[in-house]
């Protein structure tokens, strides 16, 4: 049997005066699991770990810890180790003795030597090993990102939050450390809500991820159930760059799916009554330039249109085609893009299994999947 979700959250309602920060928010985070919140800026992220934290009070909805009811439970008492985007570091200290802080706290308190191999084994992950004896101050920003980390992670906890814990290192730094993190020893054992804006920080570190939007929970699940079956429009674009094509269109009377501007027709068979509107949804890796290669599944569906530009992504290249009004953006290794030049005509092709059918989008809504 297993015991109760490490944190829970039911219908949290969080309000700033008129600002709703927080709007019936589920999240439900398993004892061990490293969880990934991604949103936007303003989808309540920062609001959520502090609702956890105990440092915001929420206005409607429970914080549950370990299966226990957190109302009234002081911050101190929550047993939660919270990062800061904005880092409380002493500035005139050693980097050391920012670390060791915590430890120096009744509750947390360890033999000095149980304290040094501590400090030391996040240090040396964190990349910060040589940098003990400098003093705060003296940092980069993102030297001095690395020791606020570092200091949540010293002291034992029931779970760390985690508030963008790398956003001020640069992406070569952020993408080693990314690895790292996940192999800190009080990481692997510890329960972590990690926040972010950064779909691939979310793709990379997450058991699950939860998407965030208005202070809503849009979805969860592991990195495969986002990206294979999103369960929205908004889901969908937020993951992949170049960003997933969503291309609109209507269902015919044979429930085959029809280009908003009728130049093309594909024949598949879309789950919604004729005429109603729908967005095909297809990444770019998923579309193949020249004739279908054969590949396993069903009969490739292949599509015609003329090159609009093409940009160089490192070794791919993005190719963005016109199809009538429409452009869709397809990513082929650079070697097979070589010598495609504007109003080339060219023919496309993609599998069927992964096309996504969704709904129109509304103005204040996501259009949401219809393809099973
Ligand atoms: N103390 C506050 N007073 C007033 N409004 C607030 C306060 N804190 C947050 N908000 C508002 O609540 C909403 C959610 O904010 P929150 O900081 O949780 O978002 P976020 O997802 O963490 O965004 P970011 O990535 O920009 O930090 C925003 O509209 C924000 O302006």
């Amino acid at each position: 049997m297993t015991g109760p979700a490490a944190i829970t959250l039911r219908g949290v309602g969080k309000r700033y005066g008129k600002n709703t920060a927080l709007d019936g928010l589920d999240l439900e985070v398993a004892e061990g699991e490293f969880f990934c919140l991604l949103g936007p800026s303003g989808a309540g992220k920062t609001t959520t770990l502090k609702t956890i934290a105990g440092l915001e009070q929420p206005q409607a909805g429970t914080v549950e810890l370990g299966g226990a009811d957190m109302a009234g439970v002081e911050p101190y008492d929550r047993g939660v180790a919270m990062c800061f985007e904005s880092y409380a570091l002493y500035p005139h200290r050693t980097a050391y003795d920012n670390l060791a802080s915590p430890l120096r706290s009744p509750r947390h308190r360890l033999p000095a030597h149980e304290a040094r191999e501590r400090i030391g084994e996040i240090a040396e992950l964190l990349g910060i090993g040589a940098l003990l004896d400098r003093q705060v101050g003296r940092l980069s920003n993102g030297q001095r990102q690395r020791v606020a980390l570092g200091r949540v992670l010293v002291r034992p906890a029931r779970a760390f939050l985690l508030d963008e814990p790398l956003s001020h290192l640069d992406a070569k730094l952020r993408q080693a450390m990314r690895a790292e993190l996940r192999a800190i020893g009080a990481v692997r054992r510890t329960t972590t809500l990690y926040v972010t804006h950064d779909s691939v920080e979310a793709l990379a570190l997450g058991d699950r991820i939860g998407v965030i939007r208005d202070g809503r929970m849009v979805q969860t699940g592991t990195r495969e159930e986002l990206w294979h079956r999103p369960c929205d429009t908004f889901v969908a674009r937020s993951f992949g760059r170049p960003r997933i094509n969503l291309l609109p269109g209507t269902v015919t009377p044979e429930g085959h799916f029809r280009s908003s501007d009728g130049a093309y027709e594909l024949p598949l068979a879309v789950p919604a009554p004729p005429g109603t509107a729908v967005q095909l949804g297809v990444r770019p890796r998923d579309i193949g330039l020249g004739a279908p290669a054969g590949t396993g599944g069903g009969p490739a569906l292949e599509l015609t249109g003329a090159v609009h530009v093409t940009e160089l992504l490192g070794r791919a290249t993005e190719v963005t085609v016109r199809i009538g009004g429409q452009r869709l953006s397809l990513v082929v290794p650079r070697a097979e893009a070589a010598g495609l030049s504007p109003d080339r005509p060219v023919r496309l092709s993609v599998a069927p299994e992964s096309l996504l059918l969704f709904e129109a989008d509304r103005p204040a809504r996501p259009g949401r999947r219809i393809s099973t």
